[in-house]
């Protein structure tokens, strides 16, 4: 429900929360996260405001559940330790602590905290296309050091393509030893989400990412029935009801979504170009304010390795691109990248 923010805009009702709790954790999902899009005191201006609060929704998870736990996602500076203590306090069991992948070194006070309040504790290197493998495990061992539990490899942007996940997990791992578990985030940018998580899985992760209906940002995450069925078909236990799941996407999550997150050409270029798969909708907004193409504030976000909190530079791209229009007179024309 946390990525799933992102593709609604932030606009999650109570009863769409409780529902998706309620089917979820009767499917025996063991972890549901929520959260704005963004984590823990991401309505702003800069990331869109929700609809109801976070912590409204959060509460009616946690008085939802039976069997999962219900973990947070929190970006230090976004949100505080402050929301940690709250989000505890409610009943939630786990804090994914998220940076970008080379700012590790700015979770280690939120993994203190969380770990001192006895919740569980996950770390994020987002845009983990971004860097080589070696590096992200440096960024993931200062995590661990900080008390992490299980260091995710995040493929915020839907670009890495197999072996480019095999090979950080392996690293990790390396790096990592006995100290904390890895796991994989996937986007369906390149529609490799499902496959990459399998590779994933047989590197060693042993937390894997998903979202039922692929409800998530950019073309959606590793949809969760696909996932638990083609596990159970291999013989890997996810303790997932895959007849439960597949029931929860078509009946409960699928009425929820605006519209079904697929590969068309913003969300495949976003892949392709490493844009943050959370820009979508602000890079489609940008696009029409300014009557320039999307793909081209796309690729150009790419090209300036923009990390997330940088939403608002999608609009001085926008405005970029009108201005060349302007002076070549090209009006709404497409320019080439
Ligand atoms: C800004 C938080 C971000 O959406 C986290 C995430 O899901 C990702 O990086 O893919
Ligand atoms: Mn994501």
């Amino acid at each position: 429900m946390r990525d799933g923010s992102h593709a609604i805009a932030h606009q999650f009702d109570e009863k769409s929360v409780r529902d998706m709790v309620v089917a979820l954790d009767e499917a025996r999902v063991p972890v549901l996260e929520v959260a704005h899009g963004d984590g823990l005191g991401g309505s702003s201006f800069n990331y869109g405001f929700s609809k109801v609060d976070e912590k409204k929704l959060i509460r009616i998870a946690v008085d939802n559940v039976s069997f999962s736990k219900i973990a947070c996602l929190i970006l230090p500076g976004v949100g505080t330790v402050d929301d940690i203590r709250a989000v505890h306090d409610m009943g939630v069991r786990i804090v994914r602590v998220a940076t970008h992948c080379t700012e590790a070194n700015i979770s280690p006070q939120h993994f203190g905290i969380a770990r001192d309040l006895g919740l569980e504790t996950v770390g994020f290197l987002m845009m983990a296309h971004s860097i080589p493998p070696e590096q992200l495990a440096e960024q993931a061992r200062i995590m661990a050091d900080a008390g992490c539990q299980c260091v995710y490899v995040v493929d915020s942007a839907g670009a890495l393509v197999m072996e480019d996940v095999s090979d950080r997990v392996s690293a990790l791992r390396a790096a990592l030893g006995d100290d904390a578990q890895v796991g994989f985030h996937g986007h369906q940018n390149l529609s490799l989400a499902v496959a990459n998580s399998l590779l994933a899985i047989r590197a060693g992760a042993q937390q894997i990412d998903g979202c039922t209906r692929a409800f998530g940002a950019g073309a959606g995450n590793t949809p969760t029935e696909v996932l638990a069925a083609v596990c159970e078909r291999i013989g890997i236990r996810t303790g997932i009801d895959v007849f439960k799941i597949v029931d929860a996407a078509e009946e409960v999550v699928r009425p929820v979504m605006e519209a079904e997150p697929v590969v068309d050409r913003m969300s495949l270029l976003m892949g392709y170009a490493g844009v943050y798969s959370s820009f979508l909708r602000h890079a489609n907004r940008a696009a029409e304010r300014y009557g320039v193409p999307g793909p081209e504030i796309l690729l150009r976000a790419g090209q300036r390795r923009l990390v997330g909190g940088q939403e608002d530079l999608l609009l001085d791209i926008a405005l970029e691109i009108a201005a060349e229009q302007k002076a070549a007179g090209a009006g709404n024309g497409a320019v080439a990248p």
